[in-house]
């Protein structure tokens, strides 16, 4: 496909993306927005979202118009909220359906999340193909469900199990895509009130933060600052730490709830401590910043699952999250931050092992599904 539909005869490609909750979800999704705009400068772009998720937010900044659809949570147990389930399900697909319609789509892309499977009846309904994209190792239940629907079923990781799929990688925004690390590095530094000549640590759980980390670096600030380590720590809206804010090595502690410029966070770090999602992990080897990973610990230990490949690499190191506390931080991250030998060689083996261009794949198999390749 040229992007010139109309010299070809043919109407503009339109695409809805269906997806959200946390930035994980959304941040793909906006990924392969951006590049199926510049594959294809005509294409029409809508976006099906909640209204309480980061895409509210996210998607509409970005530039792209967003549909509200009503978050429908799939009942767990047999309460009210299963006895409403089947009504506000209805709904939710006929708002997905309307937009669908409206926009003719060619095709329809779900990311997973709350919006994904009123999306993915929606499209069947209305004869639409569909692509999924999975970002996790171990699939969610509105990729499960809509994988049933589709042959085009696309996974970030080799060792996700779900039909038909093809491991196409995470699509990283273009800002993380492109980073040159060094020549960020400075203005990360300006951007976030940090010194150049210290080791920095990046300590964040995801978009949305982790309070085990929160208060595990809270108990350590004092002793990462003494030892002259400067710290970013994003904390998770709504999450706080308390820090000291000045230091007798004039080391500092930056604490902020969020970054919208996280390729900037990733250019200064040396070191990050985070949670174990799949866009943390797909962007932190990617770009090559080696990272402590404590998953989350719910399910059956999915989160682990993003990160086994990177660790076993040499990339990074895992530890439960039970195990961590000050002296934890004292006892297993300190020592790294001071061993920039080890730093450099965990920082080859997570760039060898990250990849860039997932977004191109994905974009292949979209324009496949909707004809255009
Ligand atoms: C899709 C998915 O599996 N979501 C899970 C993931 O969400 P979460 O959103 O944390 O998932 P990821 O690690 O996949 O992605 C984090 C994303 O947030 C961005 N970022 C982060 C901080 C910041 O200040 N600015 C910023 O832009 C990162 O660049 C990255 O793109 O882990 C959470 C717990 O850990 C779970 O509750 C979520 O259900």
């Amino acid at each position: 496909m040229t992007g010139d539909a109309v010299a070809e005869g043919l109407r503009p490609l339109s695409v809805v993306l269906a997806g959200g909750g946390s930035a994980g979800h959304v941040n793909p999704l906006l990924a392969t927005a951006d590049s199926l705009r510049s594959r294809v400068p005509d294409v029409r772009i809508g976006v099906l979202g909640t209204a309480e998720g980061l895409e509210a937010r996210l998607v509409p900044d970005r530039g792209y118009p967003l549909t509200l659809v009503p978050k429908v949570p799939f009942p767990r147990r047999p309460d009210t909220g299963a006895l409403r389930f089947p009504i506000s399900l209805r709904r939710a697909i006929e708002t997905a359906r309307a937009a669908i319609t409206e926009q003719e789509a060619d095709v329809v892309v779900g990311f997973g999340g709350y919006v994904a499977s009123p999306a993915y009846l929606a499209a069947r309904t209305a004869g639409v193909p569909i692509v999924i994209h999975e970002q996790n190792a171990r699939p969610g239940l509105a990729n499960r469900l809509g994988a049933r629907f589709t042959m085009s079923v696309a996974t970030t990781f080799e060792s996700t199990k779900l039909s038909h799929a093809t491991r196409v990688g995470l699509p990283l925004r273009a800002e993380i895509r492109d980073l040159d690390v060094a020549a960020a590095r400075p203005e990360g530094l300006a951007h976030f009130g940090l010194d150049e000549g210290r080791p920095t640590l990046l300590v964040f759980g995801g978009s949305l933060g982790a309070a085990r980390l929160n208060g595990a670096f809270s108990e350590a600030a004092h002793d990462l600052l003494a030892a002259g380590v400067q710290v970013l720590h994003l904390t998770g809206a709504g999450k706080d730490v308390e820090v000291p804010t000045t230091s007798a090595t004039g080391a500092r502690y930056v604490a902020a709830a969020y970054t919208d410029r996280m390729e900037l966070a990733y250019a200064v770090a040396d070191l990050a401590v985070c949670r174990a999602g799949a866009g943390t992990v797909c962007e932190l080897a990617a770009v090559g910043v080696p990272a402590v990973y404590v998953p989350l610990p719910v399910g059956n230990g999915e989160q682990y699952l993003n990160a086994v490949g990177l660790v076993e690499a040499g990339g990074g190191l895992c530890f439960p999250d039970d195990e961590v506390d000050g002296a934890w931080v004292r006892a297993e991250v300190l020592p790294l931050l001071t061993d920039p030998e080890r730093l450099a060689s965990m920082a080859a083996a997570a760039a060898a092992h990250g990849e860039r261009h997932a977004d191109d794949r994905l974009v292949d198999m979209i324009l496949a599904a909707a004809g255009r390749a």
